[in-house]
């Protein structure tokens, strides 16, 4: 749909006589016309009024503030070409259909569209008169010299009248979402020296502005910082330790908000798929799609995010249109342990040549401890939020807005059982198997961690059993009347024994275990299934109804995922699942009765379907290195509700540092002290016993 031009314009959209508008009311005229807003928000205006006047901007608003209105104003104010970088393509192409049905004449490159797509955009670019106001483009294609050198030609001819540089805090190293061919599109500025920047972003930490201002080479700019306060979203904390089952608090959770739009976060893809089939389960429907909705009423994290921007941009993904909405957090004190392991190792070993590891490490960590804080304290979480963000404000600012503030006797008492379980659960860890770290008595009061195989199974990957050796160890240290004065070293051969046994033990029951674990179930079957059932529902409301039996259907669907992934394990199958379930999402009738054996899908067990299905894509595949160029897709994002794994911090590429054996950290005692007797080669696991 093509809008006729504004009133006031002689020619095309937004400008008259190849001059800006410039103007408050003018551009209000604008803003009205096109976008039917009665006025502008915050520092909007003056963004737009200074890359109007050709000064370049760092604009820093929060998540919804309507950033993207400092761009698309210009584009219309001024004749020529805005050309915006963008890091998703998702938000491109919502964008530029959005813009397309206001009647903005937007375009998008990327390497995703047909090449016929691509050529009629370069058509029009460089014809004499582009009707293209709105070009996205993704960082990597700047970096290219084929587009570097069209865009040349179009600035050549006057036509290129701003530069914005959406999501721009991805150009800096202390950008959360840091992305390294962002660092090529420095180059604009030379290149273009005439032509105002505009960066955007909601990203608060000063040493992202810095570091975007020197990168992008901004030439005086106006910098703009707005509130970063929320104040439509209710913020509230639920603890995982205090509740029966999480997975069902969140279910009841979301059946109780009703037909909304959610987006769950996790930190593991792995939780994000256990956590989808429970939710599909329990009549919640969970699918991918766009992420660019700003209906979203509800972000739940399933796991306490690593600092509290990404808390910050996560959560603010809800309420974008100023409608009322939640931010709920599950709190678990593992999730903690594990996070502060995941950002020690993982700084640890991503700077390891670097002589600020150190620094670094504890970088995140102070920053995970404003998360931790945010979790544990008994203040106002808004305040707390601002406050990271070196925003001073009064407590009546929350108006009863986050649980602190509206619950404050319901939290003082959730906090206080929280510490209570913590010290119960902490006693009954450290009485696994402690030592002191004096080494010179061993004494079930005294605790200094050394081997806890909670923590080791809630790091490893591997798989360990749950039975509780270690209790058991001294337990039967306890029992064996070896008295506390008797000698140590007796005592230390015991529980060096028992260390051996233990290993002989677990590297029988290690295999068996591991299987036994990653074995799909028929209650993860029928999960699935009922999670492809919801799905194919979704479709059809989509496509129409396809004449598909939806339960003969889903069944067909479930196992063509079991027969190709059921033997690799869960993690696979449930990835298959969840690719399944989003291919379900963007398909077509054709592709859909397609796979299902038009019309007549294969009864459940017939595993040689006539027709060759659709292949879904693997989940190896799912990381697709080529368009790479963008970022990770935010994964499985969702329809009703959309479940996400956060994606700057992956467990699984984290190696896991060696845990001394038992035998190994006596001897680097010895090494260390002289104690205990003659400093023998450390044995190998702590096999053989060094006495
Ligand atoms: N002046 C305005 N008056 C009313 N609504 C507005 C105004 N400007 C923008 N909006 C609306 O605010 C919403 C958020 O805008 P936008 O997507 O540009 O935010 P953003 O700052 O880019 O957020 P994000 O950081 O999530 O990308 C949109 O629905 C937009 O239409
Ligand atoms: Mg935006």
């Amino acid at each position: 749909m093509k809008k006729s031009p504004l009133p006031v314009q002689s020619t095309r959209s937004g400008t008259t006589d190849n001059k800006p508008i410039t103007g408050k009311e003018s551009l209000v005229k604008l803003l009205r016309w096109h976008f039917g807003h009665s006025d502008f928000r915050g520092k909007q205006l003056d963004a737009i009024q200074a890359v109007l006047s050709g000064r370049d901007c760092f604009c820093l608003m929060p998540t919804g503030g309507g950033k993207s209105m400092c761009y698309q104003i210009p584009a219309l104010a001024k004749p020529g070409i805005a050309l915006v970088v963008c890091p998703l393509i998702a938000l491109m192409e919502n964008q530029v259909m959005a813009l397309k049905e206001k009647g903005i004449a937007a375009e998008f490159l990327s390497s995703t569209q047909p090449a016929h797509v691509r050529n009629k955009i370069h058509e029009d670019l460089y014809s004499g008169k582009p009707s293209i106001r709105l070009l996205y483009v993704t960082p990597e294609l700047i970096a290219t010299p084929g587009f570097m050198s069209k865009l040349t030609k179009i600035h050549s001819r006057g036509l290129l009248n701003l530069i914005a540089i959406d999501e721009a805090h991805c150009i800096s190293t202390w950008g959360h979402d840091f992305r390294p061919s962002y660092r090529k599109i420095s180059s604009l500025r030379n290149c273009f020296p005439d032509v105002p920047i505009l960066a955007l972003t909601a990203t608060a930490v000063p040493k992202v502005q810095k570091d975007v201002i020197e990168s992008l080479s901004l030439q005086d700019p106006l910098i703009l910082k707005s509130s970063f306060n929320r104040p439509n979203i209710y913020y509230e904390v639920r603890y995982k330790d205090l509740v029966d089952d999480a997975y069902a608090d969140m279910s009841s959770l979301l059946k109780c908000s009703g037909s909304i739009c959610g987006i769950v976060y996790c930190l593991e893809r792995t939780t994000c798929d256990t956590l989808a089939a429970h939710l599909s389960k329990n009549g919640i429907s969970c699918a991918g799609a766009g992420i660019d909705r700003k209906d979203v009423r509800i972000v739940c994290h399933f796991n306490i995010p690593k600092s509290m921007e990404a808390f910050y941009q996560e959560s603010g993904r809800a309420g974008r249109d100023q409608q009322p909405s939640r931010s709920i957090l599950y709190y678990g004190v593992d999730d903690r342990k594990r996070m502060e392991f995941i950002l020690s190792s993982a700084e640890g070993k991503k700077f390891q040549s670097s002589s600020s590891q150190d620094g670094l490490s504890k970088k995140s960590l102070s920053e995970f401890n404003q998360m931790v804080e945010y979790c544990e304290g008994s203040g106002c979480r808004r305040k707390k939020i601002l406050e990271s963000f070196g925003e001073q404000v009064p407590a009546s600012l929350c108006k009863k807005s986050c649980d602190a503030c509206k619950h404050p006797n319901l939290l003082a008492k959730n906090l206080e059982e929280l510490t209570v379980t913590c010290a119960a659960r902490q006693r009954s860890n450290f009485s696994r198997i402690s030592i002191t770290s004096s080494t010179d008595t061993i004494d079930r009061e005294q605790f200094s961690e050394f081997w806890n195989r909670d923590d080791e199974a809630n790091h490893s990957e591997e798989d360990i059993s749950d039975s509780d050796d270690g209790t058991e160890t001294v337990d039967c240290l306890a029992r064996s009347g070896l008295k506390r004065k008797l000698g140590l070293n007796a005592k230390i051969d015991f529980l060096q024994r028992a260390e051996e046994r233990y290993y002989q033990n677990k590297n029988s029951e290690k295999q068996v275990s591991k299987l036994a674990k990653n074995v799909v179930s028929d209650t993860m079957r029928e999960a699935s299934k009922q999670r492809l059932l919801n799905a194919l529902k979704q479709a059809l409301d989509r496509l129409g109804n396809l004449n598909i039996e939806l339960e003969v259907s889903a069944t067909f669907l479930e196992n063509e995922c079991y027969k190709k992934y059921g033997k690799s394990g869960k993690t696979f199958y449930y990835s298959q699942v969840a690719s399944t379930v989003r291919w379900l999402s963007a398909t077509d009738s054709t592709e859909l009765t397609n796979r299902l054996g038009t019309n007549s899908p294969s009864p459940p067990g017939n595993t040689q379907s006539k027709q060759e299905p659709l292949d879904t894509p693997s989940p190896m595949l799912e990381r697709r290195p080529a368009e790479s160029t963008d970022l990770p897709p935010p994964t499985s994002l969702q329809s009703e509700i959309s479940h996400s794994a956060s994606p700057s911090v992956s467990p699984t590429s984290t190696q896991l540092p060696p845990i001394p054996s038992f035998s190994q950290f006596l001897n680097s005692k010895k090494a260390k002290t002289g104690h205990l007797g003659s400093s023998e080669n450390p044995s190998p696991k702590g096999l053989k016993n060094t006495r």
